[in-house]
């Protein structure tokens, strides 16, 4: 019999791998920039038996982590992206082509809401996907922040950027921070046109925001928008609370 302290549920992004106990999975989650760096944190933690995992990277790049949790006795659960599940219908017609972060950040999201909801995602790229009477309609992909400026800065010549980022949404007066608040302004752009686009059909809605770049967000704070540690996690947590538990 497992428990939830030995069990990790574990979201490897493009940028970062992300990674709680199933025992507290509603808080902020660990964080590491590589595979092996994971894989030594789980040398750390030998307690740990059981693995939820989803990946939105090529199969190739996780089988290391996959054999060595053949080598040391680590159960691997990997969930896909699925037609449907807890009461969640994907809108895809080959649902394998979804990236299974919206599919799961829609899971945690159809658990937290009875109202149509929209999830905004902001990583390296910024997913963006609408969901009423648990039917998923359909999503955008747009880039994300640094995926923004990195293009920006690499297809141009006399451009470069900084690190900072701005709060609020100003008029840049340098290079770098006309960079730093165009993106910005297009991060906006998403945000509003979600809005706008939910508006539409329904007068009451939720809009989740989640993903590293959250925080960029902060602006919509004032319009009821929730912002969420970790969606993709949390419909990890839902698989695995089935799966082993239910
Ligand atoms: N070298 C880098 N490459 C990409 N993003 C970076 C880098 N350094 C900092 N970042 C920031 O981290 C953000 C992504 O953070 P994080 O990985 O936590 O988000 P995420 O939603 O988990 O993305 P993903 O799931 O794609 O990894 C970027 O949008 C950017 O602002
Ligand atoms: C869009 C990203 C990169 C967001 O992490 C991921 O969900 C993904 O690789 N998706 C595959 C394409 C799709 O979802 O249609
Ligand atoms: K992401």
């Amino acid at each position: 019999m497992v428990t939830e302290q030995q069990v990790l549920l574990v979201d490897i992004g493009n940028t970062s791998i992300k990674f709680l106990r199933l025992s507290n999975f509603q808080e902020i989650p660990q964080s590491k920039s590589t595979l092996n760096a994971f894989e030594q944190w789980l040398t750390r933690n030998p307690e740990v038996t059981t693995l939820f995992i989803s990946s939105v990277r090529q199969t190739a790049v996780t089988q290391p982590l996959r054999e060595y949790c053949r080598q040391n006795k680590i159960v691997v659960n990997e969930i896909n992206t699925e037609q449907s599940a807890f009461g969640l219908l994907n809108s895809y017609k080959d649902v394998s082509k979804m990236g299974v972060d919206r599919w799961l950040a829609m899971i945690a999201a159809v658990h937290l809401t009875h109202k149509p909801f929209v999830v905004i995602d902001a990583g390296t790229a910024i997913t963006v996907d609408f969901v009423a009477d648990g039917q998923h309609l359909g999503g955008w992909i747009a880039p994300g922040f640094y995926s923004m400026k990195n293009a920006l800065v690499t297809s141009t010549q006399k451009v470069f950027s900084d690190d900072e980022i701005s709060n609020q949404l100003q008029l840049g007066t340098t290079t770098e921070r006309c960079v730093a608040n165009g993106c910005l302004a297009a991060v906006q752009g998403v945000y509003a046109r979600a809005r706008a686009q939910i508006s539409i059909n329904f007068e009451d809605f939720d809009i989740f925001i989640t993903g590293g770049d959250k925080n960029l967000f902060a602006f919509t704070c004032n319009d009821g928008s929730i912002l969420a540690a970790n969606l993709v996690v949390q419909g990890l947590a839902r698989y695995a609370k089935k799966q082993l538990f239910a």
